[in-house]
């Protein structure tokens, strides 16, 4: 998302005197930055208050950037010369860090500006003193100057303790080109670009809409939603999901833990109070925008109780007590886990529903699956539609030789049960010690909660020929991301030696986790990012995207489900269906219908392409 160069957030800045003692102190709540810089082109951070007047100049010369905590919005700017600290917070943290990204482009270009135009040019040129000119966003050619800088430097540094913390800061120093730390913003995820329909979508989200948007597997409403969320402000943003798996993709909390009425079974008063009293009743309170995926598996019952109980706990009689919701996930895929003998009861269907989404969309284009062949047949799937030919692509993958390099094709299961008694058997067949790695979580009364939160197990037993997952994006580039297969090599000093199906070799190393509590602290997971993968249950690879599996079909129990294990292939050549029946696939009628009404709408409020209207229109 490219911005004008502006940020809004909270802001504190601080001056200090020769002594490092507070002498003046200023606080916005929300503040609005602007880069400037005048006819010398010195540069400047500008901070006022939103629909203030009053402007504090401070140059940029100088200063140092404390970046480790971009991702949550804040970050500290040190004004050396002028002995002040301006403190940022609530940013959404695709606009901070745009926002540094900008200062550091422009600083490198400048600072070979200054050395060619020394004080005495400066002072000889006709130039006048006042002129303040808005910093405009960087160029490619400015980027690739920086980018080109930065790795040149990167060569003969090291990270720089800072000197009133014993921890380790990343810094960003302008003046001194000595310390690297500014590449780490080129690494930032939000780099890849979203596509059309995606930032469409975003577009929406950002301007306080309540939207839904939807697609079929794979068409990036995970990868969008993240990139939502890092425009939002923190503070005021909750990231949930329907299941634990989902919400630690996108970096949220499940939206049970969140809203604080346990499974939503008590009576509407009960649920009031629980939730009043709750650790989650100050951040339901405080929030402005609740994000949640795979909304698919969430109860219809369930949503229209925490409709009311935010309406209840914000004493604000508007739908959901104001609060904006952006929505994602396709119906088509697994459905709310229901009671024993009930239907279950979809989102659309609630009262709540009708009442809130205001604004739908649906991303068509499909990522995940790069094969056109393969998107048809899993788009026929997922409406439930079965050809012969469609049968006999799926059967013929049955004999496929999907493994390479030792590593075995994942088995799919439709019971968690049976995912897990494959994953010990295979690990107890394995000849050869084990070897035990055991998480260090920042407190341990909420393992419990970590465990069913995080994909990453509180204890890890491993051996030699072990097949295990990657759970982190590593290294992108080279095939290191979160859901590839691979296989335990060896142990080098304790430390497991991977092989990756992308060729790669990975020396596992400890890597952190977190989650936001329901009262808004932060719990840590600390553990190598693998998990056991000869098996895992349909409902655990719900968002995931795998890239070598296998999967038995014959005991699936829901709608949607064949089509959930079945997307989240990569391709026909990575898959193996091992007994592919059509009575296996089936859509439920009541999504179907839904999607039907949802379509008519879309027509109707001119939101997707024009080619495609009439193709969507007769595909269900
Ligand atoms: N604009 C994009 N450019 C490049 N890759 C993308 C883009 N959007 C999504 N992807 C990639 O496509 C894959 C699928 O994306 P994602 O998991 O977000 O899909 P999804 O719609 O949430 O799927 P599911 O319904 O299965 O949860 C991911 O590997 C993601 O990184
Ligand atoms: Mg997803």
């Amino acid at each position: 998302m490219e911005t004008d160069g502006s940020l809004i957030c909270s802001a504190t800045i601080e001056w200090l005197n020769t002594l490092g003692v507070l002498i003046k102190k200023r606080t916005y709540k929300t503040a609005v930055l602007r880069l400037t810089r005048n006819n010398f082109r010195d540069m400047f951070v500008e901070v006022r208050a939103d629909k203030g007047k009053e402007v504090t100049r401070l140059q940029l010369k100088g200063v140092r950037v404390l970046n480790r905590y971009m991702s949550e919005g804040k970050s500290s700017i040190i004004f050396n010369e002028v002995k002040c600290t301006m403190l940022l917070s609530n940013a959404p943290p695709a606009n901070l860090i745009n926002f540094m990204k900008i200062i550091f482009i422009k600083m490198t270009g400048q600072t070979e500006q200054s050395l060619k135009n020394p004080l005495r040019e400066k002072l000889l040129s006709n130039k006048s003193l006042g002129g303040v000119q808005e910093i405009s966003p960087a160029t490619i050619a400015e980027i690739d100057k920086a980018k080109e800088k930065a790795s040149s430097v990167s060569r003969v540094t090291t990270t720089t303790p800072s000197p009133s913390n014993s921890r380790k800061r990343k810094l960003i120093n302008q003046n001194t080109p000595s310390i690297p730390k500014a590449k780490k913003l080129y690494a930032n995820p939000t780099i890849r670009n979203l596509t059309a329909e995606q930032n469409k979508v975003l577009e929406m989200a950002l301007s306080q809409k309540n939207i839904f948007f939807t697609g079929s597997a794979g068409t990036g409403k995970s990868f969008l939603l993240k990139r939502i969320i890092a425009a939002l402000p923190p503070d005021t943003t909750i990231a949930t999901a329907s299941t634990g798996v989902a919400a630690c993709h996108i970096g949220g909390i499940t939206l049970h833990q969140f809203a604080g009425i346990g499974l939503g079974h008590a009576t509407l008063d009960r649920c009031f109070s629980m939730a009043s009293q709750s650790a989650a009743a100050s951040t339901w309170r405080k929030i402005k925008h609740l994000v949640i995926d795979e909304i698919s598996m969430v109860d219809g019952d369930y949503f229209d109780k925490i409709e009311a109980v935010a309406r209840h706990v914000r004493k604000n009689d508007r739908p959901f007590g104001g609060i904006q919701l952006i929505l994602c996930g396709d119906f088509l895929q697994l459905p709310p886990v229901s009671k024993q003998e009930q239907k279950a009861k979809f989102c659309f269907e609630s009262e709540a529903w009708k009442k809130c989404v205001h604004f739908s969309f649906e991303l068509q284009q499909v990522h995940r699956q790069k094969d056109p062949a393969f998107v048809k047949i899993l788009n026929s799937i997922r409406i439930g539609r079965v050809t012969e030919d469609i049968a006999n692509t799926l059967k013929a993958t049955s004999l496929q030789k999907i493994e390479n390099d030792g590593i075995l094709a994942t088995r799919l299961c439709s019971h968690i049960n049976e995912a897990n008694a494959i994953n010990n058997s295979q690990l107890a067949c394995l000849p050869g010690e084990s070897q035990i790695f055991m998480a260090q979580d920042s407190d341990p009364m909420v393992s419990q909660t970590l465990d069913k939160q995080l994909p990453v197990p509180g204890r890890l037993e491993l051996k030699v020929g072990a097949q295990v997952m990657l759970l982190k994006n590593i290294n992108i580039a080279n095939g290191l991301v979160n859901g590839a297969r691979g296989v335990i090599v060896k142990f080098v000093d304790d430390v497991p030696l991977v092989h990756f199906r992308a060729g790669e070799h990975y020396l596992a190393k400890m890597e952190k986790w977190s989650i936001k509590s329901s009262g808004g602290s932060m719990f840590f997971r600390k553990q190598i990012p693998l998990k056991l993968a000869w098996a895992f249950s349909i409902h655990k690879s719900q968002g995931l995207t795998l890239d070598c599996v296998e999967m038995s079909l014959g005991r699936v129990f829901d709608s949607g489900q064949a089509y959930v294990a079945l997307s989240r292939a990569q391709s026909l050549q990575s898959l193996r269906v091992l007994d592919f029946n059509v009575n296996q696939v089936w859509a439920n009628t009541t999504v179907l219908e839904f999607y039907k009404r949802f379509r008519r709408n879309l027509q109707q409020m001119d939101m997707i392409p024009l080619g495609r209207k009439m193709k969507s229109a007769n595909k269900l």
